[in-house]
């Protein structure tokens, strides 16, 4: 479905990766991890052409590169994108921001109605008509998610999900993730939370300094104890 190879990517001048090399198969699910500031956020920005340029390497998606795309062709394309700092529109209704995707008339993919994202996020349909702006770091994060569900993607990447949410809240999120892949929604996670891996994960990616440095299954990865140790912080 995806496949990155060989990577180089800048923000101006200064390469913050220095080659990625990465497959996401179809229905698949893959937690993208390593420590702070080691590139995973710019890893799915490379692959969606926002703020940082490709400089080397390819990316090709559904058997075509994405090479010399905006990102909102990529988006159109299939590729949903929900960044870490979750961009939802402040001064809009929930009900509002689910609204602004516009309707995607491709028939390769599922396609996800605003009933069955209501049902994944009962909350959201609760609060329909409150101000998006006013909900907490939680309600905010299932908003964003379901919105980039209805630009109909194929694959979806999740940048730091539940960063800064209570567990309770994060765990919520994490049983969203759970439904979507039991649904067949591929995914590519940034993640730091051993636990998620365990829950959602069919292969592992670990970038460092800019690079993958090890990729494999979810049992692969736990049965070297030494990669989480190398390259997560100890947990
Ligand atoms: N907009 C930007 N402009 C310039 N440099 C950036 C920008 N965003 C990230 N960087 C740099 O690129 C490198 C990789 O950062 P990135 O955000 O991809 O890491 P990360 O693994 O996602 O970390 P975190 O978990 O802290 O988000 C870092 O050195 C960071 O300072």
């Amino acid at each position: 479905m995806l496949t990155m190879t060989a990577i180089h990517a800048a923000y101006g001048k200064s390469e913050a990766l220095h080659g990625i090399d990465l497959t996401i198969g179809a229905g698949e699910v893959v937690c993208l991890i390593g420590r702070n500031g080691v590139g995973k956020s710019s890893t799915m920005k490379a692959i969606v052409r926002e703020q940082i340029t490709v400089t080397a390497g390819e990316v090709v998606f559904d058997g075509a590169p994405l090479t010399g795309l905006a990102p909102f062709e990529i988006i159109r394309r299939g590729v949903g994108y929900v960044p870490e700092n979750r961009r939802v529109f402040a001064s809009l209704s929930v009900l509002e921001n689910l609204r602004v995707p516009r309707p995607v008339t491709a028939t390769d993919r599922r396609r996800w109605t605003l009933d069955e994202v209501f049902a994944l996020f009962p909350q959201l349909y609760d609060y329909r008509h409150r101000t998006a702006g006013v909900m907490s770091g939680g309600e905010q994060q299932m908003l964003s998610i379901a919105r980039s569900l209805l630009t109909q993607p194929k694959l979806l990447l999740l940048d730091e999900p539940h960063e800064g949410l209570a567990p309770k809240v994060a765990e919520e999120v994490v049983d969203a993730i759970v439904a979507l892949k039991r649904e067949g929604v591929s995914m590519l996670i940034s993640e730091q939370a051993l636990n998620t891996i365990r829950r959602c994960a069919d292969r592992v990616h670990v970038v460092d300094r800019g690079m993958t440095v090890w990729n494999g299954t979810v049992a692969g990865f736990y049965e070297d104890p030494e990669i989480a140790r190398k390259y997560l912080m100890v947990q």
